[in-house]
């Protein structure tokens, strides 16, 4: 792989042991996978940050490491909500090394709010072309697909790198030749919300880590799409997908059909509303956002929840900053006795490992929670999410049934 001067001079070490790691670590890569050279970015997306994925072991190397970032940077969702803590019940030693954890980032200059939908906040701006290293897969199935900018799904290490020297190696989602779809979708039905994870789910089993091109038939929105790649991310290893008429890239650039093809029917994602279901009959938990909720999914989970009062315990996962700019849902939510919880998810936080069956509305977290908490995850939409924390025959708060 070509190495400016500048980039020997900080592979020798001569700018520190730290860059030194850094780049030692991105070329390894590039070498991998035949980079011809780094490349800047326009900033990074770290994962790797709850205490219960990384342990003692990760915050050691992170806190080793000196220096400031370059790009900007933001973390994943750590393993609690860092203002709130208690409220899921979190021991104080997890409570303190994750402090910790996030304290050694900010040190790095990385910017400590942590979610999974970075491209929703002020001040990170994300546009069509633009390359990044991001991590977490259904941000970078995102940034990829619906945005069409451009990023590999590195590792917590390789995007912390990548943040240090503002570069990233050249390789893979990077180039156009590897952003052409190879294998095509065909959806002969119409799909609603909740079918979007449902179909992500089945297909990224089939497809593995290839790019797929969808024939839908009807137009997904920006929530839908994310449910989508973050539950083909998950089942499979899609980093990045077209929908025909939706993508940005579909949309620009004149796709050749891929000859291989496969045609999803609607009883392929009725098996996902219904598996598990004999495993978990009796939810104890519900848990929605993942990924992080959006302003109209609180809207939504606002709007089902109005003078209602929840009998199960209803999680609600959302960034920090969404949750601040609007207050207004989140105290309706609260209102029925439900959760807004800030920085992190029903993944990555311990607090789910407390329950043994847990009903959701994300394609990923049905694909993750049975391993990642050692709980049963059971399937439905948000309505029906929502039904189940209610209790079907749930006195309303105005007093009907
Ligand atoms: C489960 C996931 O969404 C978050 C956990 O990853 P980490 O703890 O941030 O490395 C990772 C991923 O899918 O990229
Ligand atoms: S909410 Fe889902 S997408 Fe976001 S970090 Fe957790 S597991 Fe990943």
């Amino acid at each position: 792989m070509y190495l400016t001067k500048e980039e020997e001079r900080i592979l020798n070490g001569e700018a520190g042991e730290t860059l030194r790691q850094a780049i030692e670590i991105l070329v390894a890569l590039g070498d991998i996978y035949g980079a011809d050279g780094l490349i800047p970015i326009k900033s990074a997306q770290i994962a790797g940050v709850s205490y219960k994925t990384i342990g003692d072991a990760g915050l050691e190397w992170i806190s080793d490491l000196q220096g400031r970032v370059k790009v900007p940077a933001i973390l994943n969702p750590a393993g609690m909500d860092l203002e709130d803590w208690e409220r899921l019940r979190i021991s104080p030693d997890f409570a303190e090394k994750q402090k910790l954890i996030i304290q050694a980032y900010e040190k790095l200059g990385i910017r400590c709010e942590c979610t999974c939908t970075p491209y929703t906040l002020v001040g990170f701006d994300v546009s069509y072309g633009d390359h990044l290293a991001w991590s977490e897969s259904s941000a970078v199935s995102y940034a990829n697909s619906v945005i069409g900018a451009r990023t590999n799904r590195e590792g917590g290490p390789s995007a912390l790198s990548a943040a240090l020297l503002g570069k990233t190696a050249n390789y893979g989602f990077h180039l156009d030749e590897n952003r052409v779809p190879k294998i095509s979708i065909d959806v002969g039905f119409s799909l609603n919300r909740s079918d979007y994870g449902a179909l992500g789910y089945v297909v990224g089993k089939l497809v593995g880590s290839r790019v797929p091109l969808f024939h839908l038939r009807n137009i997904p929105d920006a929530d839908e799409l994310k449910s989508l790649g973050a539950a083909m991310a998950a089942s499979g290893a899609v980093a990045l997908y077209h929908v025909n008429g939706a993508t940005p890239e579909a949309c620009r650039l004149d796709f050749e059909e891929p000859a291989e093809k496969i045609t999803i029917e609607r009883n392929q994602l009725d098996d996902i509303y219904e598996s598990r279901r004999k495993a978990c009959r009796e939810p104890e938990l519900i848990t929605l956002g993942c990924p992080h909720c959006s302003a109209a999914e609180l809207e939504q989970a606002a709007e089902l929840l109005k003078e209602k009062k929840v009998s199960k315990e209803l999680w609600i996962f959302t960034s920090r900053e969404l949750a601040k700019r609007y207050p207004e849902q989140v105290r309706t939510i609260e209102k029925s006795g439900a959760k807004v919880i800030c920085d992190t998810c029903m993944v990555v936080s311990p607090a789910t490992n407390n329950y043994s069956c847990v009903m959701v509305n994300s394609g990923k977290a049905l694909a993750y929670v049975p391993g990642m908490c050692r709980a049963e995850a059971v399937y439905g939409s948000m309505e029906a999410c929502i039904e189940e924390a209610v209790g079907r025959t749930e006195k309303k708060a105005g007093g009907s049934y």
